[in-house]
């Protein structure tokens, strides 16, 4: 399929897959803001740009019903991501957050949000390049208004906007292969409610297997099994923050998380994100963590159920509790938190508990991107500490 945008971004190109002699790095070089147009692209007549305000809460209503009904589903059309509003509330407006950079598309004449793109600021490490970037997620267009190439003008709007923050890089990811993937991830699904996932028909029953030998196979303890494992609290942010950097250390490109960002991202917020870890009864050492965040997907056309309750890993460290056992507890809390399902990438050590914890594998990949800036080849998911929202 070609490309014609993404041809067109500093972005690894298909062509030069294998190129070694291409350094690492930036792809092109930051220019001064005087440099960077200062007005908006040009869209179609019948539409105009707007600033979200995700602090009111009539506009982050509208972002919520966009993305309820148009943002994006499984390859069968079975299910439809419904992130909260307190989760979008959160996912955009972490330290540091630009206003400018929540941009949404709205009908002239009946001023409805029609399309929204967003971006958040992070600072990722590649290798040893700590670099400031635009994390890109929620690019939303209206059912009605697909194939109207409005996508390519609202990457080209909020590049630009982030390039008036002199921010020159970006991440984001895809289900779709576009040039060119650093990452590709497989998705793993571990089932909690095996019954309501077999009727909504996002799991089938095994052959040779009735629905009570599934039942017992998925059953979990009521309790997490792991002396210590609590709660996290502000009190934990600084030891949290030490125990996280100095795993996420190991990978090749992963977030650098500052105690400020641990405060946002992993304080445990209800229905959006819940983290635990594991304090040393002995030494009050905090030695594992472990984190989830909350997507519930709308359940198209099943006449009993219309949301799946999904948690997804998020970021995960074992120092001295096995990893699977410590992921095992994140299962317990989830199970008893009322979720259908726990979900994982095969990112950072994650492959080590998969199949143990009986996660069966999804059917579908993950692409993680980089904007701008070029890695010499792509990386394994075990390479990756990165998992974005
Ligand atoms: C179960 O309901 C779904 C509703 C829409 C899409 C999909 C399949 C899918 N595309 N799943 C993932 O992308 C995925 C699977 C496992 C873990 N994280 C994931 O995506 C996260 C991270 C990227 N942004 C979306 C949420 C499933």
């Amino acid at each position: 399929k070609t490309h014609k945008f993404w041809e067109t971004q500093p972005v690894g190109q298909f062509k030069d897959i294998g190129d070694t002699s291409l350094p690492e790095g930036p792809i092109e070089a930051a220019t001064p803001l005087s440099e960077v147009k200062q007005e908006p692209y040009n869209l179609p007549a019948a539409y105009e740009w707007t600033t979200c305000d995700m602090k009111s809460d009539y506009v982050c209503s509208e972002v919520y019903n966009l993305l309820k009904n148009n943002y994006v589903e499984d390859d069968e059309n079975m299910f439809r991501f419904n992130y909260s509003k307190e989760f979008l509330s959160w996912a955009l407006r972490p330290p540091g957050y630009y206003q400018s950079w929540h941009i949404g598309v709205r009908a002239k004449v009946s001023k409805k949000l029609v399309a929204f793109i967003s971006g958040v600021p992070a600072r990722i490490r590649a290798r040893d390049d700590v670099v400031k970037m635009a994390e890109i997620n929620f690019l939303c267009v209206h059912k009605k208004l697909r194939s109207k190439r409005l996508a390519p003008v609202m990457i080209k709007e909020v590049t630009r906007r982030v390039h008036l923050e002199n921010i020159w890089q970006a991440a984001y990811t895809a289900g779709v292969v576009l040039p060119t993937p650093v990452a590709t991830c497989q998705y793993w699904h571990r089932t909690l409610n095996p019954k309501k996932l077999i009727d909504v028909g996002f799991s089938r029953l095994g052959a040779r297997m009735t629905m009570s030998r599934t039942i017992k196979l998925y059953k979990l303890p009521d309790v997490p099994a792991t002396p210590g494992f609590r709660k996290m609290e502000p009190c934990d942010v600084p030891a949290v923050t030490r125990l996280l950097r100095n795993y996420l250390s190991q990978f090749i490109v992963a977030t650098d998380f500052d105690e400020n960002d641990v405060e946002h991202w992993l304080l445990p917020r209800e229905d959006v994100v819940d983290s635990y870890l594991v304090e040393s009864p002995e030494t009050h050492d905090l030695t594992d963590f472990c984190s989830f965040y909350t997507l519930p997907s709308t359940i198209l056309g099943n006449p009993n159920y219309s949301t799946l309750k999904a948690a997804y890993s998020y970021y995960n460290v074992a120092t001295k509790t096995t990893f699977l056992q410590l992921m095992n507890d994140a299962l317990i809390v989830a199970k008893q938190k009322g979720f259908d399902v726990f979900n994982a990438l095969d990112v950072m050590h994650n492959e080590s508990f998969l199949k143990e914890l009986k996660f069966g594998p999804g059917d579908g990949q993950l692409h993680y991107y980089l904007y701008n800036y070029r890695l010499r080849s792509a990386l394994k998911p075990s390479e990756l500490g990165l998992v974005l929202l």
